[in-house]
């Protein structure tokens, strides 16, 4: 390799370049050839504490040297899973599906068989409401998933998602709904009672009716009826109906004064004594994510966070569920404090006026994207079909939207856990996803990133500079994927963050940061052995995957990596680079 191009940056307070290649700007401006380019960023800690970085641009004509040797004793131990390795035999690189997709598992899809239906058709994430059924019911679906990656070869991350406190209706059981008229008075009460009284709705939270006026309003569900408070009866309330509909079980109360909600949610905690022993029995069965309902704001999440750390050894990422309004003021803090966002569009509904949400939406969207944290749409995507075969028009509109805005993952609710259709559900999400991917790359709508420095050290800046070039020298070069070693998921991360059009392959030996990158747009992440010497690593990657048949001669592969290998006291080194290799 020839080196062409030299840099150094010193810091000390003020930062100073030298050279022909500006650090912000990237490698564009640089020639490069199309067959290896090398970028070294070292970093070096002097005794005064400053930090200097030199970076040192390679550009050369080396190609990587691929062949089948040893191949032999590797057969086998590619930690790609099943379903990613058959996609890419069919579609290739290209037609690698980037949208991940979340099934919510319930008694429609529970039995092993289902879940490895589900599994088959793409389900990247699997969600265990813990609002319903029992922990018994849930540890059986977790082990069973295990059991399938296990012994199966499929890659699918686990998520419980936590009740959280919320004023709804309490479940009497049978009957599923009851009418309310025009006209009819209905007394709201706290009294425990068995069974279901005439025009009687019982409430789950004590305190539901301090601070309720006469004259406010009282919503069920976002809209599906709507009553006036006409008198206060001590604790509890009578109510009118205005507006009639169907009364669920466990239908949402939200309440009115002057077309404004009155935040009676954000009296609870966002985490109830049952949620803290779901949290628990999350930590004890080994699950990937935990999705936290009802978050107001970032200090919830921290609090989870450093309580997960401290009681987890393998690494569990929070979920912050945007739900609620007073979680929208505080938006940004939710988002820097969190793992990933969920926006959770049916509570959401029911506190904002239905026609914010896709504005809300598609804020959330970028600014998880800007922040980059991993961003999941949630909620009715396809609901019609929790009873038909076939979704609306509307819902597919729907659902290319969220593709469209570069949401790293979709989710199922009721259309997998309850419905007879859910497989069905799972292949519309899987297809429509696909060909939304394809139109934009087509089209050429990149959906340019603002970009916004997510980083606040120099390493993690130049980690991030690095990833911005990647993904943008494996679009310009027209590359067949990207190759990305990373031990803490970082690196893939912020290459995913860029939307690169090649699909992104992160190899990394460890399994809880494979099963967290599960989630995020473009990534497919491998589980493999990783040593510090980074030639070994691509080589022995690039082997393995050539003898499966899965690359061949002439295919193109960016390499980033960010591994960081052992180092004496005195001077720590950091070896980053971004190599283009040709299988010959
Ligand atoms: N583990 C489960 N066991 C039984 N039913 C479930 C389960 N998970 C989800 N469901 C059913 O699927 C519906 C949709 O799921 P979801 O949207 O997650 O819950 P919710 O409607 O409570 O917000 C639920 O209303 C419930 O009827
Ligand atoms: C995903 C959501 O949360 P849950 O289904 O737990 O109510 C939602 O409200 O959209
Ligand atoms: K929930
Ligand atoms: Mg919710």
């Amino acid at each position: 390799m020839a080196v062409v191009g030299d840099l150094a940056l010193k810091f000390g307070g003020m930062i100073k370049k030298e050279g022909a290649f500006d650090l912000k700007k990237g490698v564009f401006g640089l020639p490069i050839s199309s067959h290896g380019v090398c970028f070294n960023a070292r970093k070096f800690r002097s005794v005064e504490s400053r930090i200097e970085v030199q970076a040192v641009m390679q550009v050369g004509v080396e190609s990587a040297e691929v062949s089948n040797k040893g191949s032999k004793n590797l057969e086998g131990f590619l930690g790609l899973d099943v379903v990613s390795e058959g996609e890419l035999r069919e579609k290739g690189f290209l037609g690698l599906r980037k949208t991940k997709l979340v099934c919510t598992i319930g008694p429609a899809c529970c039995s092993l068989d289902d879940l490895e239906t589900l599994a088959m058709g793409g389900m990247n994430v699997a969600r265990l409401n813990m609002c319903h059924n029992t922990r018994d019911w849930h540890r059986d679906v977790i082990r069973n998933i295990k059991k399938l990656n296990e012994e199966k070869g499929y890659c699918v991350s686990l998520m419980i998602d936590t009740e959280g406190s919320q004023i709804h209706v309490v479940d009497h059981g049978a009957p599923s709904s009851v009418k309310a008229e025009e006209g009819s008075i209905w007394f709201f009460t706290t009294e425990k009672f068995e069974g279901s009284r005439p025009f009687t709705v019982q409430a789950n939270y004590e305190g539901f009716a301090e601070g309720i006026n006469v004259g406010d309003e009282i919503v069920f569900d976002g809209g599906m009826a709507t009553f006036e408070v006409v008198e206060k009866v001590g604790n509890d309330l009578r109510c009118k109906c205005t507006d009639p509909g169907l009364l669920l079980p466990r239908a949402k109360l939200s309440f009115w004064r002057d077309g404004k909600l009155v935040d009676k949610n954000y009296e609870l905690p966002t985490l109830s004594t049952k949620d803290w022993f779901d949290i628990e029995f999350g930590i004890s069965e080994g699950v990937d994510f935990i999705a936290m309902s009802f978050v107001n704001d970032g200090d919830a999440v921290t609090h989870l966070k450093n309580y997960i750390s401290t009681k987890s050894s393998k690494s569990i990422k929070v979920l912050a569920k945007i739900e609620s309004l007073e979680s929208l003021h505080n938006l940004e803090e939710i988002i820097e404090a969190s793992d990933g966002i969920m926006i959770a569009r049916g509570d959401l509904g029911v506190e904002i006026p239905l026609e914010q949400i896709p504005t809300v939406q598609e804020k959330i969207t970028y600014l998880c994207r800007q922040l980059n944290k991993p961003v999941v749409v949630a909620s009715q995507l396809l609901e019609s079909m929790v009873e038909f075969p076939t979704p609306t028009r509307a819902e597919v509109a729907d659902v290319s939207e969220a593709v469209r805005q570069y949401a790293d993952a979709l989710m199922l609710s009721g259309e997998s856990a309850i419905g007879p259709y859910g497989q069905k559900a799972l292949s519309v999400l899987r297809m429509t996803s696909s060909r939304m991917e394809l139109w934009s790359r087509e089209e050429k709508r990149h959906n340019a990133l603002f970009q916004h420095n997510a980083a606040a050290s120099l390493t993690d800046q130049i980690a991030e500079q690095i990833c911005n070039c990647a993904a943008g020298m494996a679009n310009n070069l027209g590359l067949d994927a990207i190759f990305v070693y990373t031990r803490h998921g970082q690196m893939a991360s912020l290459i995913s963050r860029n939307r690169p059009n090649p699909p992104i392959f992160a190899f990394t030996n460890d399994s809880s940061t494979r099963m967290a990158l599960n989630l995020q747009w473009g990534v497919t992440p491998l589980l493999v052995d990783l040593s510090d010497d980074m030639e070994a690593n691509i080589s022995k990657s690039i082997d393995l995957i050539k003898t499966k048949g899965l690359i061949k001669k002439g295919d193109t592969v960016l390499v980033v990596s960010d591994i960081v290998p052992s180092s004496s006291s005195t001077t720590q080194t950091l070896f980053q680079s971004i190599q283009v290799k040709t299988v010959v």
